[in-house]
Order: C-alpha cells, then sequence, then structure tokens
C-alpha cells in the first residue's frame, strides 16, 4: 500500500496472530505489531484480517476488521466468545487413550456447522492398538454421519501422521482443537516445526507471563495455509445458537426437518414428529437427540 506520496503510516493490512485479553498481536509481511483496539471493544479475533495503524515502531491501533468468511464462537450463560475467525476447517483430536467425550465432539460439530465450517476428526495414538477397535467403533458414530476421520500416531509414526494431515491443511483455514491429553500439541509441533519458538515469541510480543500457553495463536504454513491452536477446555458452550441454528447444526436432522406435523415443532414431545420418529426407528443416534435438547435447553438461557 506503500509508495510515492502514501504516508508509510496508513493502510497497513494485518492477520491476527494471537489474543490475550484486549491485547493482539498481528503479522504484517512477517512483521509481528502489538495491536490494541480502539476504546474498549474486544470484538476480535486470532484470524482476523484487521487494518492497523501504527502509533510506534511496533505498536499499531486496530482500526477495523474486514469481512469475516466465518467466525467460530463459544458461549455460556453470560456472553459468548470468540474462537476464531476466517476457519475454513476444523479438526478435532481425539485418542486411543485417554478417553474422549462424545459430548464435546457432538459440541465442537454443531459449532462448526453452525458457522459453515468443514469439520474433520482426528483419531490419535493409534499405536495403542488394544484400545483401537473400542475408539473405531465409537467414532463409527460421526463418520456415519459423513465427517472424515484421519488415523494417525504421533508417536509412533511421526512421518505417516504428517503425510496424512499435511495435504488437508493445504490452502486452508485449519484449527485444532480436543480434550487435553489427546496429543494436539505433539500433532502440531509436528505440522509446524518452530511452534515452540513461535509460542516463546508470542508469548514475550504479549507479555502473558512465562510458560503460558492459554492463548489461541496462528501459525503460518507457507502463503496458503495456517493452523490455529487453541487452549483445551473442558467445555463448549454453545449457548449463543437459536433454535433455527441448532435443528440445522445436527446434520442428521436434515432429511427430516419439514415433515413434522407442526411447522414450528421443536422436536422434544411433540406428536407427530418426523425427527422423533427417526430416533425411535434408530436412523438418528439417541445421544445425538438428546444433546440437541440440552442445546435447545441452553440456548433457552441465555442472559445477553
Ligand atoms: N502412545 C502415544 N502417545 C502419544 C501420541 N501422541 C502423543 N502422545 C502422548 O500423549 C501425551 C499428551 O500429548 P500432548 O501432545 O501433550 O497432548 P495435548 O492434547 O496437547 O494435551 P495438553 O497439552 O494437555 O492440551 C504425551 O505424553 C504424549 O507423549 C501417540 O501417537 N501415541
Ligand atoms: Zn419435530
Amino acid at each position: 500500500m506503500s509508495g510515492p506520496g502514501v504516508p508509510a503510516a496508513t493502510g497497513l493490512t494485518g492477520i491476527i496472530i494471537a489474543a490475550h485479553g484486549r491485547h493482539y498481536l498481528a503479522d504484517v509481511d512477517g512483521r509481528k505489531l502489538q495491536c490494541v483496539t480502539r476504546g474498549k471493544k474486544t470484538n476480535i479475533a486470532v484470524g482476523d484480517v484487521v487494518n492497523l495503524k501504527m502509533t510506534s515502531d511496533d505498536q499499531a491501533v486496530i482500526e477495523s476488521i474486514t469481512e469475516r468468511k466465518t467466525l467460530l464462537y463459544r458461549s455460556d450463560q453470560y456472553k459468548s466468545k470468540l474462537l476464531a475467525a476466517n476457519l475454513s476447517r476444523l479438526f478435532i483430536v481425539v485418542a486411543t487413550e485417554p478417553g474422549f467425550a462424545d459430548d464435546l465432539i457432538s459440541r465442537s460439530l454443531v459449532a462448526a456447522e453452525a458457522a459453515g465450517i468443514e469439520a474433520h476428526l482426528i483419531l490419535n495414538k493409534t499405536d495403542v492398538a488394544d484400545l483401537l477397535p473400542k475408539a473405531r467403533e465409537r467414532l463409527l458414530a460421526y463418520t456415519s454421519l459423513g465427517y472424515p476421520l484421519h488415523e494417525v500416531s504421533a508417536r509412533a509414526n511421526p512421518e505417516h501422521a504428517v503425510a496424512t494431515l499435511m495435504p488437508l491443511l493445504e490452502g486452508e483455514s485449519s484449527i485444532f482443537i480436543g480434550q487435553s491429553g489427546m496429543g494436539k500439541s505433539s500433532l502440531i509441533n509436528l505440522l509446524v516445526p518452530d511452534a515452540d519458538i513461535a509460542v516463546r515469541e508470542i508469548s514475550a510480543a504479549l507479555d502473558t507471563g512465562k510458560h503460558t500457553t492459554t492463548f489461541t495463536r496462528l501459525y503460518s504454513l507457507g502463503e496458503h495455509a495456517s493452523i490455529i491452536d487453541s487452549p483445551g477446555f473442558q467445555e463448549f458452550g454453545l449457548y449463543h445458537l437459536s433454535e433455527g441454528m441448532l435443528e440445522r447444526a445436527f446434520v442428521e436432522f436434515g432429511p427430516y426437518l419439514g415433515g413434522c406435523k407442526f411447522y414450528n415443532c421443536r422436536h422434544l414431545i411433540e406428536p407427530q414428529c418426523a425427527i422423533l420418529t427417526a430416533v425411535a426407528e434408530g436412523k438418528i443416534a439417541k445421544f445425538r437427540h438428546t444433546l440437541y435438547g440440552q442445546l435447545l435447553h441452553e440456548s433457552a438461557q441465555t442472559l445477553y
């Protein structure tokens, strides 16, 4: 944007690569700038493409956010929290051990569907052979819905893990999420060899304090791919999703929507409900419908 007659201080565009409280780090053509928002705004997410104005050599203020392709949220009763912007793929990392929670997987899938992000599953630690069949069997609940599953072992076969996952990242903006202990960090470190250095740099620039990795960060993989690593979380609240969004975010409901007796059916206790019939006939997994009911309940509890 700079050039003859254009002051260097205007027209900077960057991508937000880390966020910690109200402090952000933007990458502008490889240069890392500390950024703040104007006023008390906190509506910036990692992955946002922002217009910046320099305030000193390595600091800038965020003037505006460019239009987002997607926005991934989570929320509780009191507020919603931006997880990442402009994602095209979401990878849920699970493992043969420790055990994974179906609730968290389904919530992640629902969040991805609601945001228009393609969801994939990664099963790590396939080297733990005795637990592999059970893990595969449990994941059938999701592969049968059409979500792709990729099996890897970060420890026993790192080359295979990289060869499997790297092509899936090409041309995409991805996020890796998972419960603690699944091996998400091990996988990210294979895919982004200098991730540790980047985290230390980001942590220093954001002044997050020693050893803190509790911030979301973005790594670029060449020019056309990026990975966002988010700190593990135990809960994935989806209080922000409306009823209409929820029924559409359960992909297996799709064929039955519109088939209920009442046009405003909530698919909970209504007579002649096509969804409830499908559950009774085993065409929709009971645990998914139960979660749907739970999420519907959550969406009615919002205080914002
Ligand atoms: N057997 C086996 N162990 C693995 C594999 N990948 C990672 N681990 C181990 O699993 C444990 C957790 O791995 P991390 O990479 O720290 O997992 P994480 O999901 O990032 O967990 P947090 O850091 O708690 O969020 C470590 O002890 C790893 O060495 C694998 O493919 N096979
Ligand atoms: Zn219904």
